[in-house]
């Protein structure tokens, strides 16, 4: 069977191990279902071409397991539909069309929309699984699994995704090394196909050095951001290119909205070795300093153990409680390195490959990995975000408002953390504000003495942090005052030295 072999003698590793996962997801929907109960929807688009030929093969190879399989290209006996609308491209109508007529399928044209086409169709045939080639990143495709029942408001059947988890990468790679026809679309620049009236091609592979004066693409293999693969399709495109969107998803942004407001950061680390104190945790303080030197507060640093419900707990709580949530440790492919998998739980969606940080993760550690994927690869699915940085080698993560930092020591949060600032600067990732301004005071009074005037203070002041500390049970009390604006802290501890006799209070540093 050509596509198998030429699968099986390519060297590329990566495209072997999608195969191969995408052959075993078709052969168990043929071993679930009969040939009359399965049907594949076509529809001429690049991702149907890749699963017309992975069904091809895959049925092939599952009539080898019963001994009777047959080399004919027109033996596929799987039941197509295609939705044919009036304003499909003429070219993926006829490349439909043909594929049909070169492999003998037997094809359904339904002329309505998808969902009364479906009910009429399962009305009338035996179908309870569909073969299609929706895959991560598609609209469609947020929540489904390879197996998906339909949803509900549908008729009852099985989606079938055996490529769900391809990137444009691997879909290029598949058709390619395959050497099968696909739309002659693809070839003049269009990277993903809807309609006539939605559909332009890529802006990203324009020829701009074409003598003449008509605009010259590219071919869609040659894409190298698979991200911008929709970059064609009119009002559907959102312009989230990670690190650049203008209003990025948690709502933060830079400047002078935040002139007046108090932010507030949570500082989570994650590991075991921490709460054993068998490791000193240098990263905490540290990344409270730095919040604090651009002005924001930290409202709680936790401690959590390597257990992915005790960091979705945590990341949930504090998410919902502080403007940013900063996490680090527990990130890798170890067996305790559950960070990622606790913050997609946080956030009640799955980790899903995804395709760009695999790319990054493939240049640091080249293609190794232990098992049949690289499990670094998997996100949160829908809300991730890669900040890029020219000096990081892999970028950094952020889910809504949640930061993984990859640093394991104070040098790399360092790089990580002047990286996060310069990216503030052109995105808003963080907002850079004034630091804070910090006045303290000292006394040798009583708590009992000194604690209802501290409290009316604080109510006099709620623009600042006043706050009470000794350092020893009966040595002396620290006031300390923190807040943006100096004049108002200078009032403050104006206030403060009124309310007991002259010398009560002596200063003891100011920033
Ligand atoms: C065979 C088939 C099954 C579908 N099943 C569902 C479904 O169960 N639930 C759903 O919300 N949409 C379903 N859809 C609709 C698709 O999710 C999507 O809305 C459709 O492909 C339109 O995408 P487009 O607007 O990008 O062209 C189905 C479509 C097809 C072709
Ligand atoms: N008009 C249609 N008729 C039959 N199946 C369809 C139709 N539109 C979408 N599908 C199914 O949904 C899948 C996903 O559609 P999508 O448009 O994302 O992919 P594609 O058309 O194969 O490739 P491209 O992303 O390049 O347009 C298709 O592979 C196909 O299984
Ligand atoms: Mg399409």
């Amino acid at each position: 069977m050509e596509i198998d072999k030429a699968i099986r003698e390519s060297d590329d590793r990566w495209l072997k191990t999608k195969y191969n996962r995408a052959i075993y997801v078709i052969q168990r929907a043929l071993a679930l279902y009969s040939i009359e109960e399965v049907a594949f929807s076509f529809n001429g688009g690049k991702d149907s071409t890749v699963l017309l030929h992975l069904l091809r093969a895959g049925y092939f190879l599952h009539k080898r397991e019963q001994n009777c399989a047959s080399e004919d290209p027109k033996d596929f006996p799987i039941r197509t539909i295609y939705f044919e609308s009036p304003s499909a491209f003429p070219e993926i109508n006829s490349f439909t069309y043909d594929a049909a007529a070169n492999y003998g399928m037997q094809m359904d044209i339904i002329r309505s929309d998808f969902k009364s086409g479906l009910e009429a169709l399962l009305k009338s045939k035996p179908i309870r699984a569909i073969f299609l080639g929706v895959r991560m990143g598609d609209p469609t495709a947020v929540g489904q699994e390879q197996f998906s029942p339909s949803s509900v408001g549908w008729p009852p059947f099985m989606r079938v995704n055996p490529i769900l988890d391809w990137s444009y990468r691997d879909v290029w790679a598949f058709l390619l090394t395959c050497k099968v026809k696909y739309c002659s679309l693809y070839d003049q620049g269009y990277t993903s196909i809807g309609s006539i009236h939605d559909t332009v091609p890529n802006a990203l592979l324009c020829n701009s050095n074409s003598s003449s004066s008509e605009e010259k693409f590219r071919p869609a293999y040659l894409l190298s951001d698979g991200r911008l693969e929709r970059a064609g399709r009119i009002n559907k495109f959102s312009s989230s290119v990670c690190g650049k969107s203008p209003a990025l998803s948690n709502g933060l942004i830079a400047g002078d909205l935040h002139k007046n407001r108090l932010l507030t950061a949570s500082v989570i680390a994650v590991g075991d070795e921490i709460l054993l104190c068998t490791v000193e945790d240098q990263l905490g303080p540290s990344l409270c300093k730095k919040l604090h030197s651009i002005g924001w507060s930290v409202s709680q640093t936790t401690g959590v153990q390597n257990d992915v419900d005790s960091v979705a707990e945590v990341v949930e709580r504090r998410s919902s409680a502080s403007d940013l949530v900063f996490i680090y440790g527990g990130i890798g492919p170890l067996h305790s390195d559950v960070t990622l998998a606790g913050v997609a739980k946080a956030f009640a969606v799955r980790l899903a490959p995804d395709e760009e940080f695999e790319e990054y993760l493939r240049q640091v550690v080249g293609d190794y990995c232990p098992g049949d994927r690289n499990e670094m690869a998997l996100l949160p699915e829908g809300i991730t975000e890669l900040l890029h940085h020219e000096n990081l080698p892999v970028p950094l993560i952020k889910c809504k408002n949640v930061i993984v930092l990859a640093a394991t020591n104070y040098t790399e949060l360092q790089t990580q953390w002047d990286c996060l600032i310069e990216l503030s600067r052109s995105s808003g990732v963080l907002a850079v504000m004034k630091p804070y301004v910090l006045r303290s005071l000292t006394t040798s009074l009583s708590d009992v003495a000194t604690a209802k005037p501290i409290s009316k203070l604080c109510l006099e002041f709620p623009d600042l942090h006043i706050s009470c500390y000794r350092e020893s049970l009966y040595g002396p009390l620290v006031v300390s005052f923190r807040g943006r604006d100096q004049a108002r802290i200078e009032l403050a501890a104006e206030a403060l030295r009124k309310k007991f006799e002259p010398g009560a209070f002596a200063e003891i540093n100011s920033s």
